[in-house]
């Protein structure tokens, strides 16, 4: 029998993917070869030749940055059976959750999020779990007083009987569960746990209609006289929030690991810490990896992810390209730490740290003596429990303050970064920066599921700040070229982040390349060849190919065409609107006109998403983020009126309007097609009139310019 301790604790497998680089190398030639068309025959053409070519120079840039990333894929498999046989002590584990606002995020959210992670598969004395609340709500605080409670029930239930999905909401929502094979026991216990969990509920129900009358005594004194977003606690955005339980566990705990988790994702794998464990344990990835990050799945999927925020083909490819570079990037929730490395370690310096390193680190850590002794045992790979509760209690008031990170290094060299609205991105690539790789862990079932934003309005609110943070690190003394220039970010790695981070800036050429079709029907010129011209069929075959090659990424992934289409015009809408907007924030904080903001995603529970008819349906608001994506509808069906009523102006030089340009127009008004049902539509579903008066007036300055231009 082979020896456990020679059992591996993951195997690293790559991915055969001969087809799919073909594929890619072929687009690639495809687009180079209509630049070098383009090139060739410049001075025949005018402006909008040269616009098409700037435009579609970028895409074939963007082309070469996806290719890279996709390039090596690679998979992680772990496995935990190993590691329960191996004769070793499980090291201690800091559980982090942030809530940042009880009406867009609701307490019960936050509690099931809280009780999945205490009842996981661990030695529970190696586990603790910190609650951060940037609205310093008193309804939170006292769910989870409550949730405590509740937790001296469901964590021995689910680990007698080996429950499965270990968030009460989600467990207690499938009654088939108790099925007839089940004991009589456990029937009647899970009736009384399920009335014991719907009591709890009913509790924070009535706390929330009656907060104001609330008796600020014992345990709940602290919140008298708070208001919601005027309290003493620091509001920077999750980064901030991080570093208060980073410091805070520090005193109390100081797990050599520590996982954060967004208030709304639940442990839906009880074996995750185990999972994570393997890859982090390995004496092989003790210098290697500085994070495990499990991928983020959405519970109550939408049918054919009608907002296209489901992200199965980028995590199922694009994540796994990367994961054979450097490694993925952070996500922000579900992922391990190292604390040592969020501490600033590097790989050559992990295995001792010298007295000037250590004295060196821990001078940027702020005047409490207590968090200083906590980071030095930190470093030197040593767990130490706080040897007085209420002393470290005492300590942690201060270290939790506004005034405490004056001077220190959080948010710049320690702990997670500020300075950006994607914080995480940003701290996992000052992670990459140090020479670090990352490992990404996806067990099945799921580690972690969170409940993805709806309509059309949040995912905007959602897209546009992760446009505007990508954006953010790109334009600042964080550039991923810097730390390839100046640190260990390998070069492969830095274009990753190049895609990623130039994301928002790509809305630029797409909206201009989306506006050729029409301008050119409107002015009967051209920006693509003709039919009789060879270049024509190179544009069909990349058409062609491109669009078969990402359907088939659908198909393997087990989704339908239709969340392919689904997927193909939200990239559209989203990089127009909301990637635009995201460019346009940082533009204006650039100017110093205004700063960005954080703005918090709405969580919803509802999982009764099947019955409702208006699933899936786009929503608007009144947010002038909706407004260049109509002014491109109304401009493109102007377009197709003009030609389809043969009103347009005669063709100078023989270069009039052709196929090519009305199939452009076709087919943005089909991805463009949930605004034009918004014109229509009513409430929520419609296109607010201040939004469509704002679009006609931009499309008649376009008209005019058509006009102006075609005089000759
Ligand atoms: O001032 C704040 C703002 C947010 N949060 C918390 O941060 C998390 C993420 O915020 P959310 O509105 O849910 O953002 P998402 O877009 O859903 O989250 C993704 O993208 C964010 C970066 O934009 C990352 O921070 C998240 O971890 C990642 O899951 C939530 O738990 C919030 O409660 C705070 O604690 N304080």
């Amino acid at each position: 029998m082979a020896n456990p301790n020679s059992l591996p604790l993951y195997e690293r497998i790559r991915r055969k993917n001969a087809i799919q680089r073909a594929i890619d190398i072929i687009i690639l030639f495809l687009l180079l070869s209509l630049l070098i068309y383009r090139l060739l025959f410049f001075n025949d053409h005018g402006l909008t030749w040269l616009l098409a070519f700037l435009c579609e120079s970028s895409f074939t840039f963007t082309w070469v940055l996806i290719i890279n990333a996709k390039w090596n894929p690679v998979e992680y498999k772990s496995h935990p059976d190993h590691l329960l046989r191996r004769a070793i002590e499980l090291p201690s584990v800091d559980m982090f959750v942030t809530t940042a606002d009880p009406v867009l995020e609701p307490p019960i959210i936050t509690i099931n999020t809280v009780l999945s992670l205490l009842a996981v598969d661990y030695p529970p004395h190696k586990l603790a779990c910190y609650v951060s609340d940037d609205a310093c709500s008193l309804l939170t605080f006292y769910s989870l007083v409550e949730a405590s409670k509740f937790a001296k029930l469901w964590v021995p239930f689910c680990k007698k009987y080996n429950i499965q999905v270990r968030a009460p909401f989600r467990y207690f929502f499938n009654d088939s569960l108790l099925s007839s094979d089940t004991s009589w026991e456990f029937r009647q216990e899970w009736i009384r746990i399920k009335d014991e969990y719907e009591q709890l509920q009913q509790k924070i129900q009535l706390a929330a209609k009656n907060s104001v009358a609330c008796d600020f005594s014992g345990e709940f004194a602290e919140f008298a006289n708070v208001e919601r977003e005027n309290h003493p606690s620091i509001i920077k955005g999750e980064a901030g929030a991080m570093n208060v339980l980073a410091r805070v566990s520090g005193l109390m705990t100081n797990a050599p690991y520590m996982l954060n988790v967004d208030c709304d994702m639940f442990v839906n794998n009880p074996k995750v810490v185990l999972h994570a464990m393997c890859l982090l344990l390995d004496p092989n990835s003790e210098k290697e990896f500085a994070f495990a990050q499990f991928p983020q799945v959405l519970y109550d999927r939408l049918k054919d992810d009608p907002y296209g925020n489901q992200m199965m083909v980028f995590f199922e490819y694009m994540v796994r390209g990367i994961l054979g570079i450097q490694g993925v990037f952070y996500n922000g929730t579900g992922c391990f730490h190292r604390r040592k490395i969020i501490y600033g370690l590097s790989p050559d310096n992990v295995d001792s740290v010298d007295e000037k390193l250590a004295e060196e680190i821990l001078s940027k850590f702020g005047s409490s003596k207590k968090l200083i002794k906590s980071a030095a045992h930190a470093l030197e790979g040593k767990t130490n429990l706080a040897d007085n509760l209420w002393d470290s209690i005492e300590a942690a008031h201060r270290v939790t303050s506004c005034e405490y990170e004056y001077g220190t290094s959080w948010g710049t060299k320690l702990g997670w970064r500020y300075g950006s609205m994607t914080e995480d991105v940003l701290t996992g690539l000052s992670i990459h920066r140090r020479g670090w790789r990352s490992v990404y862990c996806t067990p099945d079932p799921p580690a972690f599921l969170g409940c993805g934003s709806g309509g059309g309005s949040s995912v905007m609110t959602q897209q546009k700040r992760w446009a505007t943070g990508l954006l953010e690190i790109m334009l600042s003394k964080n550039c991923p070229i810097f730390a390839t220039l100046f640190g260990k970010l390998q070069f492969r790695q830095c274009l990753v982040y190049l895609y990623m981070f130039l994301w928002g800036l790509c809305s630029i050429p797409e909206l201009c390349y989306a506006t050729l079709p029409a301008y050119c029907i409107i002015t009967n010129s051209s920006f693509l060849p003709k039919v009789q011209e060879p270049a024509f069929y190179v544009l069909v075959a990349f058409f062609v190919i491109y669009n078969l090659y990402t359907l088939s990424e659908y198909l393997r992934t087990g989704q339908s065409i239709r969340a392919w289409w689904n997927n193909q015009r939200m990239s559209r809408i989203i990089s127009m609107n909301a990637c635009f907007f995201g460019f346009l924030s940082v533009m204006l904080k650039l100017l110093g006109i205004s700063e960005t903001v954080f703005e918090v995603t709405k969580k919803d529970q509802s999982s009764d998403v099947a019955n409702d008819d208006n699933a899936g349906r786009f929503t608007f608001d009144k947010s002038p983020i909706f407004v260049p994506g109509t002014t491109i509808l109304l401009l493109h069906l102007t377009a197709l009126i003009v030609i389809f009523m043969k009103l347009q102006p005669p063709a100078h030089d023989g270069h009039g309007s052709g196929l090519g340009e009305v199939l452009c127009s076709v087919w943005l008004v089909l991805c463009f097609w949930p605004f034009l049902k918004g014109l229509s539509g009513k409430g929520k579903h419609g296109i607010p009139m201040s939004t469509i008066c704002k679009s006609v007036a931009l499309a008649l300055i376009f008209l005019q310019l058509c006009r102006k231009t075609t005089i000759h």
